[in-house]
């Protein structure tokens, strides 16, 4: 049982017990609350065409004809595949982070009365997690006002899709040094605000003009200063790079939202996604013909994803997000082996990412098998970003060896 806090919107406050441990999504508890767990509701709701689509597997549930109910049943599908709640599946594969707070939000109305749980349940274990769950609050109202539907028609206006990963092939083949993934990070959870003077466009321009192979750009706000505003920006300016859209992916539907605002690529986070939302989500990439990079950071978790097909981009993060540790030779360990051996087998390219300072840094990740890398910090603190990459590299990557 859990004890709640109950006032009305002018600030009176009374105690009441609660029931059972609430469970809901979105900004109103909705009728699963009241009657017990979510799961129970949603198996009685199951419509036909969703078991038949589980029957079928859920894979031929996609298509480019996909309606929004047939997204709204695949996520229904994926939750009974998962075989209870999300949170649940995600647990048993080792992931730690909770897709929401498991009691709910701290606050919640109800007509006039406000209330208020008073347990630890709400409180976010790590940064990480504090990430996601700002997200899926900021996911389900944004939804609100942009559904599904409306988005999947900006993606006619968006302008079309670049080859993120031959960009990044090419770029190896020519210098022969990693590519250059450059971070568009204005600001970040560890280091603050690492560029007061931030012009997104002209940043993006200097590190095209200086040999990027492609772009990250930060898109979340509350955490990174980010913004698709940013995203759009670099994109109608008409840099050339494939852009990266850098967002803490979760729902669906922000990687269409991505593909609207420009993305060509965007990443996906195993710390937080179970193998079944990677699946799903790879899934819709390819059919809008974005690449998806998979951002792993220990062994359990690039096991997990070299377990899946079709994945051609594998992230080596250096930096652990839940305690900010950053530590490069992170991704030599997850390269070594039998690992390194399936990598290569599978013609995966691997992307080193964070804690990248020097032309060493650069040598040892290449050392370790990446053809790929992704840095943000050591290049947007530079009085020059642009110039920062021949630093970072050690000569200049802009031109032909
Ligand atoms: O950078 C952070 O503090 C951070 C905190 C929580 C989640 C993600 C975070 N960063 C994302 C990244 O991994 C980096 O932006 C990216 O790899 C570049 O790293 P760096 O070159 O060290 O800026």
């Amino acid at each position: 049982m859990v004890g709640i806090a109950i006032g009305t919107s002018s600030g009176i406050r009374v105690s009441a017990p609660c029931f059972s441990a609430p469970k809901f999504r979105g900004n109103l508890p909705s009728r699963n609350w009241v009657a017990g767990t979510r799961m129970d509701f949603r198996r009685k709701s199951t419509p036909l065409s969703c078991r038949r689509a589980k029957e079928e597997s859920t894979d031929a549930c996609i298509s480019e004809t996909s309606t929004d109910d047939d997204t709204a049943n695949l996520i229904k599908v994926r939750e009974l595949e998962n075989g209870n709640l999300p949170d649940d599946a995600a647990a048993k594969q080792g992931i730690r982070i909770r897709r929401r707070p498991p009691t709910g939000p701290p606050t919640h109305m109800v007509g006039p009365f406000q209330f208020r749980l008073e347990n630890e349940g709400n409180t976010p274990r790590n940064i990480l997690e504090k990430i996601i769950w700002d997200k899926d609050v900021e996911v389900s109202q944004i939804k609100e006002r942009k559904p599904l539907n409306v988005v999947k028609k900006a993606l006619a206006d968006a302008p079309p899709v670049r080859d993120f990963v031959g960009a990044l092939k090419a770029s190896y083949q020519r210098t022969g040094m990693p590519a250059l993934i450059a971070e568009v990070k204005k600001a970040s959870p560890s280091r603050g605000v690492l560029r007061e003077d931030f012009d997104p466009v002209e940043i993006a321009n200097a590190y095209e003009k200086n040999g990027a192979a492609c772009l990250s750009v930060l898109t979340d706000e509350k955490h990174f200063q980010g913004s698709f505003e940013n995203l759009e920006a670099i994109c109608r300016a008409g840099v050339e790079c494939p852009l990266l859209c850098k967002e803490f992916i979760i729902d669906a539907w922000q990687i269409y939202y991505a593909r609207s605002k420009g993305a060509d690529a965007i990443l996906l986070i195993a710390a937080v996604l179970p193998d079944l939302d990677i699946k799903y989500f790879t899934k819709i990439c390819r059919m809008l013909g974005l690449a998806a990079l998979v951002e792993v950071h220990d062994e359990r978790e690039m096991d997990r994803v070299l377990s899946i097909d079709g994945i051609q981009l594998i992230g080596i993060n250096n930096r652990d997000l839940e305690t900010f540790e950053v530590d490069i030779s992170n991704t030599k360990r997850l390269l070594e082996g039998e690992r390194g051996e399936i990598i290569h087998q599978k013609d995966i390219m691997v992307v080193g990412e964070s804690g990248l300072f020097t032309p060493k840094d650069i040598s040892y990740v290449q050392d370790a098998g990446v053809k790929a890398v992704l840095v943000g910090e050591s290049l947007i603190k530079q009085d020059d970003p642009g110039r920062g990459i021949a630093g970072l590299f050690g000569r200049d990557i802009s031109l032909r060896v």
